[in-house]
């Protein structure tokens, strides 16, 4: 099989204070999968994210994408690869408008000008917020500034894009229409969510994070229909709501 975009091997993460949140974790993302982290709170998952772009660095184990080792004289290139759409869209935007926050990432690696403009324009129109360029972040609501958010990461054109649960403050119209958006992204995805309508829409394969190790790995429809494992991690569907019988996307 063709090189994972992304290759998490037997990854161990202790916090400073001496807690062990990550147990020789494994995981194998490939090129234009989309890819689900589900798990209870305090599971590790935001612990593991911080690990693919070198926020954390491996207490054992390895995380490499696109074959390129996550470790301190690749951070640059790393950061590139990996686009990582933080939860509140407030930690992404602190410039005075949307261009100058979208551009921000590009005009550091000394893109400039036409170029510019123009990597800018086309990450703002993947995410519907073209109109919005010249406006303060301020001044858009918070479902305008994570879709603002989304495209601060696509302007990098990373390889993968992964997202601190995306559909989380959204009202339903901007929930669907964020997932609009990210079905029709050309992109490797990797999706942290407590949401699981939204896994089970948006991503084939669901990887389940329990107490620090992967627990299931496998079709999102499989995971969230295994009673015994849901039960076990905490994991609920929302009243009402039954993958068996959820429609679905035409
Ligand atoms: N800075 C820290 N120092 C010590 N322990 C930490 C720190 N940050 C997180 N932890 C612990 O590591 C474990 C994993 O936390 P993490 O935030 O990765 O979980 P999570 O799966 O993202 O949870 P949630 O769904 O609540 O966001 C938890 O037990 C948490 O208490």
């Amino acid at each position: 099989m063709s090189t994972p975009v992304l290759d998490v091997r037997g990854l161990a993460y202790a916090y400073p204070d001496g807690h062990q949140a990550l147990f020789g974790v494994d995981l194998h993302v490939h090129q234009g999968e989309r890819v689900a982290l589900l798990g209870p709170n305090g599971a590790g998952k935001t612990t593991l994210v911080l690990h693919l772009n070198g926020i954390h660095t491996a207490g054992a184990g390895s995380v490499s994408v696109s074959g390129l080792p996550v470790e301190k004289a690749n951070l640059q290139e790393i950061r590139r690869r990996v686009g990582i759409v933080f939860q509140d869209p407030d930690d992404q935007l602190f410039m005075g408008t949307v261009r100058a926050d979208v551009g921000f990432g590009p005009a550091n690696l000394g893109i400039k000008g036409e170029e510019l403009d123009r990597r800018v324009m086309h990450a703002l129109e993947q995410v519907g917020m073209a109109e919005y360029v010249d406006r303060p972040p301020h001044h858009l609501s918070f479902g305008q500034r994570r879709r603002v958010a989304v495209a601060t990461v696509l302007v990098m054109e990373p390889e993968i894009l992964v997202l601190d649960e995306p559909s989380s403050n959204l009202d339903p119209a901007s929930r669907r229409e964020l997932a609009d958006i990210l079905r029709s992204l050309d992109v490797t995805v990797l999706m942290v969510t407590h949401d699981l309508p939204y896994a089970l829409e948006l991503c084939p394969r669901s990887v389940v994070l329990s107490g620090g190790t992967v627990v299931a790995d496998g079709s999102t429809y499989d995971v969230l229909t295994d009673d015994a494992l849901m039960t076990a991690h905490r994991l609920e569907l929302p009243f009402g709501f039954d993958p068996r019988t959820a429609a679905p996307r035409p």
